[in-house]
C-alpha cells in the first residue's frame, strides 16, 4: 500500500493527555544512563526522588503518540522507517510529573523516488494541563526507506545546520548499557526494531538497534553537563540528524563546539567504531 499524501496531511490525531510521575521521569533518565557513576551527585538529581529534576529531553516521550506509523492505515512500511531527524524547543522548563497534552500532526511529506524513500514531517506540541502553557515544541523527520515513488511533492526539505570546520571546543564521552534500548523502550516507545532480533534482521540490521531518540538523550546529557552545568531550565532547544545506527553497549562521544550567543554545535560518534551518528547537532542554551 503506497503513502496517501492528503490523507496523512489531513490525519485528525486527536490530542493525548498523559499523566506521569516521578518515577517515569527516573525510568527515563536512568534509560538515557543517567547514574553510571554512584557518586556523580550532577546525575543523581534526575534519577533521585529527592530534590528530583526532569531531563529536558524527556519532551519527547511525553503524550508520545505510540509508533503510529505501524498502524496499517498510514500505508507505511514501518519495518524500514528509520528517525531521520528531530528538533525540541523548551518553552517551559519540564516538570519533574505532571499531565500533559500533545497535539500531533504531519508538517509536510516529501517524495525523493523510488529508491529513496519518502520523508515525513510531523510536530508535537506539549502544554501542561494544570496551567495550559505550552512546554515544547517537538519536530520530527521520519526516514520511510521503502515508501519513495508515491507521486507526491519532491520538496522542500529541511537544511542541515553546518557544523564549523575546526576541532571541537570540548568533547564528552558516555557509555550506553547492553540493554539500553529495553529500558528506553519503557519510556514508550516500542517500535520492535529496538527489541526483537528477527524484526532487526528484516530492517537490514545485525541485531535490533538503539532507539536515536535514546542516543539524542545521550547527546542531550553531554551538552547538559558541558554547556549547561547540570542546570535543565538553561536547556533551550536542540536540533540533529540521525547519521548511522548505534548498537546498545556503544560509547557516544559527543564534539561541542561553541557558536556565541548561547548557541553550540555538535555532532556524536560511536567510539568503538569511529561511526558519526548523530550530526549537523545545534543547541541554544541560556546564559
Ligand atoms: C513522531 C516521530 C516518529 C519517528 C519514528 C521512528 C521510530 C524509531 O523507533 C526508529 C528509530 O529510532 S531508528 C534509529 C535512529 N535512526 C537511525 O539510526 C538512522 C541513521 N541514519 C541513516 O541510517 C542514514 O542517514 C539514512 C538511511 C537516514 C540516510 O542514508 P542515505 O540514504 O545513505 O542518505 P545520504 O546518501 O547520506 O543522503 C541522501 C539524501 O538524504 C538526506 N539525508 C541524509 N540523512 C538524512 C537524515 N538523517 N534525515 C533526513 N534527510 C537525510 C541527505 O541530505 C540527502 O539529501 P539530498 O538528496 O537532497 O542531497
Amino acid at each position: 500500500m503506497a503513502i496517501d499524501y492528503d490523507k496523512l496531511m489531513n490525519w485528525p490525531f486527536e490530542p493525548l493527555e498523559h499523566r506521569y510521575s516521578a518515577r517515569d521521569s527516573i525510568l527515563y533518565a536512568l534509560g538515557v544512563g543517567l547514574g553510571s557513576d554512584p557518586l556523580d551527585t550532577d546525575q543523581l538529581r534526575f534519577t533521585y526522588e529527592d530534590g528530583l529534576a526532569a531531563l529536558p529531553t524527556m519532551a519527547v516521550v511525553l503524550a508520545y503518540p505510540g509508533f503510529f506509523l505501524k498502524r496499517p492505515e498510514f500505508g507505511v512500511d514501518w519495518v524500514k522507517i528509520l528517525h531521520g531527524e528531530q528538533g525540541i524547543a523548551i518553552h517551559k522548563p519540564i516538570p519533574a510529573e505532571a499531565t500533559v497534552i500533545g497535539e500531533t500532526r504531519f508538517t509536510g511529506i516529501v517524495d525523493r523516488g523510488a529508491d529513496k524513500g519518502a520523508l515525513l514531517y510531523s510536530e508535537r506540541k506539549v502544554y501542561e494541563k494544570a496551567s495550559g502553557d505550552l512546554l515544547a515544541t517537538l519536530t520530527s523527520t521520519t526516514f520511510a526507506r521503502g515508501d519513495g515513488g508515491f507521486g507526491g511533492p519532491d520538496g522542500p526539505t529541511k537544511k542541515p545546520h553546518p557544523l564549523p570546520d575546526r576541532a571541537p571546543d570540548a568533547t564528552v564521552e558516555l557509555p550506553t548499557l547492553p540493554q539500553a534500548a529495553l529500558i528506553y523502550r519503557l519510556s514508550g516507545d516500542f517500535n520492535p526494531l529496538h527489541a526483537d532480533p528477527a524484526v532487526a534482521r528484516a530492517a537490514g540490521f545485525a541485531r535490533p538497534i538503539l532507539h536515536g531518540l535514546c542516543t539524542l538523550g545521550v547527546a542531550g546529557h553531554a551538552i547538559l553537563k558541558q554547556a549547561c552545568g547540570y542546570d535543565a531550565s538553561r536547556f533551550r532547544s536542540l536540533e540533529l540528524r540521525f547519521s548511522a545506527p548505534v548498537y546498545p553497549g556503544e560509547t557516544i562521544r559527543t564534539e561541542i563546539w561553541n557558536e556565541g550567543d548561547g548557541a553550540v554545535a555538535f555532532r556524536a560518534r560511536v567510539v568503538e567504531r569511529d561511526v558519526v551518528v548523530l550530526n549537523n547537532g545545534r543547541a541554544e542554551i541560556a546564559g
